[in-house]
């Protein structure tokens, strides 16, 4: 209760299980609305004419009232969330369905008190910036030089400078860049400090805004670029397309700005040589519409272009490939790709472990697109260890969705704020509310699932999630809560069960590029024998479908100097296999590996037993 309340978690009524929250900054509720574009599709043909633009459905907009020119609305595509250009409301399918008349409800008017919220925040921001900030184009030149430098900005020029309404405020340590939606309408700001603390969108993402360079350029082309100093660098170099800062870098693409970008029919991603950026890009450009998505590819030769001001902006530009492939291709086209994957090996192998660099010497990295499967007798910490492994990877950036069946989400939440902090949280109250502000700006979601669950519905909330939230890594524990018999598989075993739960995530992380991580009981096996990976619950199809097979093992039953230690059983990327020692920290709930001092090492290593002298022993 105590972690529910510090943690703003939000009171989930319980109409629907089906529900995915987001217990930190952000605290909306969303729900998974059942959609798909076929049946978006057939509902508006009922009531509407329509286009199919890349990533919406687009239409007149007849529920707003108060239309300052055509209002249209934009319905996303995959989960039929809709935003008027209008009066920008905003809402789920269903909410829209109710609106067309189509539900029980005969309502056919948006809600007015909606729109009104909407439209009065947008109108508190514009003022609220405007009252207090002067343009940036009116300093002195001087001066001007100074405040960008300030801000670490590139130094443009005043003529660049002055194509942007960027406000300042009086005591010129905050900067606002204007952002406008669909119709070039300005609806918020995003805003920048010289501080250098994090960049803020106001009033809310959810008004769609998008930082765009000016005047428009006629072309249909728009580069995409992570950062403010990016764009200001491109802005500079008078290059010949639109520029376009996303708002959230390169850590998710939201939902809510895709009808903004809705005009342009080429879009070239620019986000940097970072593996992050490079998820990012292949991520994005699926949710863009990957024809229309061409990519800067990661070499040396093209750092970020804030990064490296000379280059030849324009050349790389030019140079950009298409990120498309036809269901046939040849080498030639695949040429790019490979020799990008060659250069970028290191960022290839994937995201690296701060506190289990023995994972990193056997498994190299965590990659995405691959099945992670880890076992382990009963009570021996594999929710403790998986919690850890995947906030490693959370706080270098990997969004993470977490669908914890068996444990309560605020104790795992806890085990995870306390494995983050190194200490035990209940003697450290006085510290809580500086770690769980910086617990909640990590990007992990929760499923708020518990207990038995059909492997249908938990489908659907992961990938409205990976959608809506650029999901990198699910962690399930554990399949066996998916268990839960329907009509249809009444007649198959538990094994079978099991395989077909094993399937759907192997094909949902190679086709959503996601990193699936599922935690499997052991058959009952003889306590006095090493689990193996044939010792999986099920058929062979876990081990078999799996990249990654981890298992616990603990020696401390069968040895007096055995410890327990995580064996990497399959490694499909690089084939080493190898052991990890797992010593457990109880203040800290931590399996985090201690780095030793040479003369540590030495002693223990003519200390230790055959059975543990394997601290990081790879077998190639
Ligand atoms: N090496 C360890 N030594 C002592 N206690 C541990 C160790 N690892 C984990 N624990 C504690 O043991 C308890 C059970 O751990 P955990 O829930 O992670 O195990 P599990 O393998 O996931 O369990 P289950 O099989 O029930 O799913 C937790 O309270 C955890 O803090």
């Amino acid at each position: 209760m105590l972690c529910l309340r510090l943690f703003k978690m939000p009171i989930v009524k319980t109409w629907s299980c089906r529900k995915i929250k987001r217990n930190m900054n952000d605290i909306a509720v969303e729900s998974i609305p059942e959609v798909s574009a076929t049946s978006i599709k057939k509902t508006l043909r009922n009531h509407t004419s329509f286009e199919e633009g890349h990533t919406c459905f687009i239409m007149p907009c007849n529920l707003c009232t108060r239309k300052p020119k055509v209002a249209r609305i934009y319905i996303n595509k995959t989960t039929g969330m809709f935003m008027c250009s209008g009066c920008k409301i905003t809402g789920q399918w269903q909410t829209f369905e109710t609106m067309l008349g189509n539900k029980r409800s005969r309502a056919k008017k948006a809600p007015q008190d909606s729109i009104e919220e909407i439209e009065e925040s947008i109108k508190r921001t514009l003022d609220d910036v405007t009252n207090n900030t002067t343009f940036l184009r009116l300093l002195e030149e001087d001066r001007l030089l100074y405040t960008l430098k300030k801000f670490k900005l590139p130094v443009i020029t005043k003529s660049a400078v002055d194509t942007l309404d960027v406000r300042l405020n009086e005591k010129e340590t905050q900067m606002f860049f204007p952002l406008e939606n669909i119709e070039s309408e300005v609806v918020g700001y995003r805003k920048i400090n010289s501080a250098h603390s994090i960049d803020e969108t106001l009033p809310t993402i959810k008004c769609g805004g998008i930082l765009i360079s000016k005047p428009p350029k006629h072309k249909d082309t728009a580069v995409l670029v992570p950062n403010i100093p990016d764009f200001l660098a491109l802005l500079n170099a008078k290059v010949n397309s639109n520029i376009v800062c996303l708002p959230n870098g390169v850590s998710n693409l939201s939902q809510y700005v895709l009808p903004s970008l809705e005009k342009y029919k080429k879009l070239i991603l620019w986000l940097g040589n970072e593996t992050k950026a490079w998820e990012a890009a292949r991520d994005f450009a699926r949710k863009l519409g990957e024809k229309r998505c061409l990519i800067v590819r990661p070499t040396d030769a093209h750092k970020l272009p804030h990064l490296a001001e000379s280059q030849d902006f324009k050349a790389i530009l030019s140079e950009a490939q298409p990120i498309w492939h036809k269901s046939i291709t040849t080498f030639a086209n695949l040429r790019a790709d490979v020799y990008s994957d060659l250069l970028n090996i290191d960022k290839v192998q994937g995201v690296k472990w701060k506190r289990f660099p023995t994972l990193n010497k056997i498994l190299k990295g965590h990659r995405r697109g691959e099945l992670t499967v880890i076992t382990g007798p009963t009570g021996s910490g594999k929710t403790t260890f998986i919690s850890e492994y995947s906030l490693d990877l959370a706080v270098q950036g990997v969004n993470t969705l977490w669908g914890s069946f068996e444990i309560r989400n605020a104790r795992l939440a806890k085990t995870m704020l306390q494995q983050m902090a190194g200490f035990p949280l209940d003697e450290n109250l006085h510290l809580f509310d500086d770690l769980a502000n910086e617990f909640e700006k990590l990007p992990i979601y929760f499923m708020t699932f518990h207990g038995q669950q059909a492997i249908k519905v938990v489908m659907e909330a992961v990938e409205h999630a990976t959608y809506v939230y650029d999901i990198g890594h699910v962690i399930i524990d554990n399949v066996q809560f998916m268990m839960g018999m329907t009509e249809e598989q009444k007649h198959l075993d538990r094994f079978w069960r099991q395989d077909a739960i094993v399937q759907a995530f192997r094909q949902f992380a190679t086709r959503k590029n996601c990193h699936v991580t599922l935690v499997i009981h052991p058959r009952k096996e003889r306590e006095d024998e090493d689990l193996t990976t044939s010792s999986i619950f099920g058929g062979a199809k876990a081990s078999q479908e799996a990249d990654n097979v981890l298992i616990i093992q603990d020696r401390r039953l069968t040895s007096t100097k055995g410890k327990k230690y995580l064996q990497v059983a399959k490694n499909r990327y690089s084939g080493d296999l190898g052991v990890m020692t797992l010593e457990f920290n109880k203040a800290a709930l931590s399996y985090q590996q201690k780095t030793k001092t040479k003369e540590k090492k030495k002693s223990d290593e003519s200390s230790t037993d055959s059975s543990t002298q394997d601290e990081s022993n790879v077998i190639s």
